[in-house]
């Protein structure tokens, strides 16, 4: 099992990142340092994944070789935000099922405002890898989790770019079982929610629509 936590330091992120808080940086670099870095990502929240083995036969012999167990993971994107990093993801799982939670932040009272919900089947039998690059107050995760737990799904992991102490401690008093991964934990939230230093809107940045 992961830990309730996983911050990664791993020096490639850590760089990507910094120039993605860049208030210059433009739309076409943000996208794309978003797609590689969920890449490294994608590959810390997929540790520990349940293994078993396949027969094989390599050119030389047969041998019980390992591969991911049951079914097809589902990758579940928090519109819109959340399609930044699953396209990365979905490069190195192309075999995931995906789907998508609508949710936007009323900006006023910071409560999220569902607008679609579609998913794969049976959720109950899938590791499901809940992607949005955002944790602020934690209100848009929890409740795309609790949808999620709503549709069956038992095995939960919160896939993040940046956290905010408040959003790690309300996801955790609200899901405990669900394992967050995130590339750094910022110092707090402002006045309106934004993560502080944080990187402004994820969404904006990444669709050029501020
Ligand atoms: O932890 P919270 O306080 O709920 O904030 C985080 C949410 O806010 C952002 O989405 P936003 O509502 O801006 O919608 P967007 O993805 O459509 O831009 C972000 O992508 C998260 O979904
Ligand atoms: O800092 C924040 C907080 C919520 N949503 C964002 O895009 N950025
Ligand atoms: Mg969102």
């Amino acid at each position: 099992m992961l830990d309730h936590l996983t911050v990664v330091s791993h020096p490639l992120v850590q760089h990507k990142l910094t120039l993605m808080r860049e208030k210059d940086t433009s739309t076409a670099s943000f996208r794309q340092l978003l797609r590689e870095i969920s890449l490294l990502l994608a590959y810390e929240v997929t540790r520990e994944l349940p293994m078993t083995t396949k027969r094989i036969e390599t050119p030389l012999e047969p041998m019980d070789a390992p591969v991911i167990e049951g079914k097809k993971l589902a990758l579940i994107s928090i519109l819109r935000a959340g399609n930044g990093l699953l396209d990365g993801i979905l490069e190195l799982i192309p075999a995931a099922r995906v789907g998508f939670v609508g949710l936007y932040r009323d900006p006023e009272t910071l409560q999220p405002v569902q607008y679609y919900f579609k998913v794969p089947t049976q959720l109950e039998d899938r590791v499901c890898i809940v992607v949005d690059p955002m944790l602020a107050t934690g209100n848009s995760s929890v409740a795309a989790v609790q949808l999620l737990k709503d549709n069956g799904a038992k095995n939960l992991r919160f896939l993040c770019l940046l956290a905010a102490p408040e959003g790690i401690r309300r996801m955790q008093e609200a899901h405990p079982d669900v394992p967050i991964v995130t590339a750094s934990v910022d110092s707090h939230l402002n006045d309106h929610g934004y993560i502080v230093p944080g990187l402004g809107d994820a969404g904006d940045r990444m669709f050029g629509t501020k």
